[in-house]
């Protein structure tokens, strides 16, 4: 567990679940969703990644952490999870992509258009 997901266990963290609730739900998130993106509304490497998978025509999950009251804790359970706090924290066939720079490498490489198509992401 993260310092500071330990941090939130012991002194809150302003939701009202608990760490192994969070983690369920982010779990469920990821196993219900072919492509899911962790973001925040006003993050701009979040609009980048929402903008490259629309240009894609993919259909993509997106929870925005900073508009679910539960966001912190879903945070910190997504870090427990994959190692990675920054958002956005992209997941494709439940598989941890990384941020919006993995993501960008997987598009100019080639590779992103293939790996949502194997997912069952892209509608044409
Ligand atoms: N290199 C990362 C950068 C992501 C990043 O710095 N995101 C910021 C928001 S714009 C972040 O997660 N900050 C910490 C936080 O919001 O808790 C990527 O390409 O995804």
């Amino acid at each position: 567990m993260s310092l500071r997901a330990l941090g939130n266990k012991l002194f809150g963290s302003g939701s009202n679940i608990t760490m192994g609730e969070a983690s369920t739900r982010v779990q469920e998130l990821i196993n219900e969703h072919a492509t899911i993106v962790f973001s925040k509304s006003y993050c701009p490497y979040c609009s980048n990644t929402k903008r490259t998978l629309k240009q894609l025509n993919a259909d993509a999950f997106v929870i925005e952490l900073d508009q679910d009251s539960d966001g912190s804790a879903l945070q910190d359970a997504l870090e427990d999870i994959s190692g990675q706090r920054t958002v956005p924290n992209i997941f494709i066939n439940k598989k941890h992509i990384g941020g919006n720079s993995d993501l960008q490498k997987l598009d100019k490489a080639g590779e992103l258009e293939q790996l949502l198509r194997n997912a069952g992401s892209l509608k044409l």
